[in-house]
């Protein structure tokens, strides 16, 4: 299969030069609905997610819809779901759907086909990947990206405390798990890396992650695709930490937030200007 799709890469790296390098999340808790003064239930998950749409579409680089608050919703929410990723697709922003998946190969082919194949019924330009039943599993998913023009992140150094256990953890050879996922990473990116622009294969690392990327010997720079940093605002990263945590890298950082954005709204205008506000925040102070 091929495609005359740019690039999920080359798009991303137009997106984030015109509009800064923020992902604003779409992350719709039971808290954040009843503070917009929404009912918790399918009506209130659409309102929510169609302000969402409607202030971060043709405003952010990327928007990250979290699946996980609308697969609470059973089919109906994943209708939501789909109708974002459609609508924001229409206003010209990328989407990255935070799927999280990872299984056998011939299981990962069929996750493939639902979210980054021509024909995908919950089509993203972007989706994340557990690598954690071994890099060489996400192949297919990894390889459709390639011939749709899609892009793949994959979970490297997570922003939560848990993830060190197995992450920081050290395999036969010496390389930290999260330093051979960036490696497997470098390797689908060498083309783009030769030609200087970013790959579609980029990594999740979070802002979280104080000096783990030096010390665990992960080469951001060698992997050359774009990094997802999640972790600012509520989970505590400021900008300065993007700076300090990616320095070397700082070009191919995508920052990602979703409640400390979210908790701006229910108005579409200040909700906007929350999310470009952190977007000029963490260009200014990482220089990029
Ligand atoms: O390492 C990771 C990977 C993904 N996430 C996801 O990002 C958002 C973070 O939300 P905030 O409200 O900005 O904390 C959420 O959807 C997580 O599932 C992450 O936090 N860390």
């Amino acid at each position: 299969m091929t495609t005359d799709r740019v690039p999920f890469g080359l798009r991303l790296q137009v997106a984030m030069a015109e509009h800064g390098p923020l992902c604003a999340g779409i992350d719709p808790h039971r808290g954040l609905l009843e503070s917009w003064g929404l009912s918790y239930d399918l009506a209130g998950l659409e309102r929510f997610t169609m302000t969402c749409v409607e202030a971060f579409g043709g405003s952010v680089a990327a928007v990250k819809p979290q699946s996980a608050f609308f697969e609470v919703f059973g089919a109906k929410g994943v209708a939501v779901l789909e109708r974002a990723l459609a609508e924001l697709r229409a206003a010209g922003t990328l989407t990255v759907l935070d799927v999280k998946r990872g299984d056998i190969g011939t299981t990962v082919d069929a996750y493939g086909e639902a979210f980054l194949g021509q024909d995908a019924p919950t089509a993203a330009d972007a989706i994340t990947l557990s690598p954690y039943l071994g890099y060489g599993s996400l192949r297919p998913a990894i390889d459709l990206a390639h011939a749709t023009g899609r892009g793949v992140f994959v979970l490297a150094l997570t922003s939560n405390p848990e993830g060190a256990q197995v992450q920081h953890a050290r395999l036969a050879d010496g390389r930290s798990v999260a330093g051979a996922v960036a490696d497997g990473a470098a390797q689908d990116n060498a083309d783009e890396r030769a030609n200087g622009r970013l790959g579609s294969v980029g990594l999740v690392v979070g802002a979280t992650v104080g000096s783990a990327v030096s010390d665990l010997g992960v080469d951001l720079p060698a992997m050359a695709g774009p990094i997802l940093a999640p972790g600012l605002g509520a989970q505590g990263a400021t900008a300065q930490d993007v700076r300090a945590v990616f320095a070397g890298a700082l070009p191919q950082v995508l920052a990602s937030s979703s409640r400390d954005v979210l908790r701006a709204g229910p108005d579409v205008t200040t909700l906007r200007e929350r999310a470009r506000a952190v977007a000029g925040e963490v260009a200014d102070i990482t220089g990029v």
